[in-house]
């Protein structure tokens, strides 16, 4: 399984020509199974303007990722984007086939207060894992990441990778690595860690994407530019790791 990130630098309330982006950068892209793209790509932090920006469910971004599904026979773990929906926005995780179809989408549960998200978004009420090439995975946005019990339920329930669409502000880039790497090492499973890169209304996103195995190597970072990550990824790694070293038999129901 090859997985592309793409640690993107953002385009402020611009969904187009945020769309043109990642088209021009799946274009480059060749033997890729599975790409993936950041936290609120379409709009970044304009929160004050996302009544005008974004689309109902958003449709818009939706039916671009479809198309390039389809034409360049990827799977897409789609970041996440603000949308529109029924008077609210929120900051919405889409994953789609390489068939073109939607098969989860997930609203940040963790909305974040440093970057007022709570004074503009909805926050979701909802999460599971999903199946992308037969394998079951899982994903949360940015700030979710600071909840080990979300990612322990997604580990639990068979996740094999969780993704983690991040906009992580460069001034708490220590935390950000720290975390990934307890949660791949806690859970026994890869990270696959896609942020961004640029400043949007005075915040800095630090890059430093990465991939991490189940035994809590790093396989690759980025730096602090815009940048490609490729890594081929072993999913019967955590199957290993879990025989060598039973966390998930020896964790103690009955106390906790
Ligand atoms: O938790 C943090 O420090 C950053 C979280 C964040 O930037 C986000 O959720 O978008």
């Amino acid at each position: 399984m090859r997985i592309a990130l793409y640690q993107m630098e953002v385009v402020p309330g611009n969904p187009h020509r945020a769309m043109e982006k990642i088209e021009a950068w799946i274009k480059t892209l060749s033997q890729i199974d599975i790409v993936v793209l950041p936290e609120m790509w379409n709009t970044s932090y304009t929160l004050t303007r996302l009544h005008e920006l974004t689309d109902d469910e958003g449709e818009r971004e939706i039916r671009f990722l479809q198309k390039m599904a389809k034409q360049h026979a990827l799977h897409i773990v789609g970041g996440s984007i603000a949308v529109k929906s029924n008077g609210q926005h929120y900051n919405r995780s889409i994953i789609i086939d390489q068939q073109g179809e939607i098969i989860y989408q997930y609203d940040k549960i963790h909305l974040v207060p440093m970057l007022n998200e709570p004074d503009y978004l909805a926050a979701g009420h909802q999460f599971s894992t999903f199946e992308l090439m037969n394998e079951k995975m899982g994903i949360i946005i940015c700030y979710d990441l600071r909840f080990p019990e979300l990612s322990r339920h997604l580990a639990l329930d068979g996740a094999e990778i969780i993704y983690v669409v991040a906009e992580w502000p460069m001034e708490r880039m220590a935390h950000f690595m720290a975390l990934l790497k307890a949660r791949a090492v806690e859970n026994q499973c890869y990270i696959v860690a896609c942020n961004t890169v640029g400043e949007c209304e005075g915040t800095q996103f630090g890059g430093g994407s990465m991939i991490i195995d189940p035994g809590g190597e790093v396989l690759a970072q980025a730096d602090a530019h815009e940048e490609t990550v490729i890594v081929q990824v072993d999913i019967k790694q955590s199957e290993a790791i879990r025989q060598a070293i039973p966390v998930f038999k020896s964790r103690r129901t009955d106390l906790y």
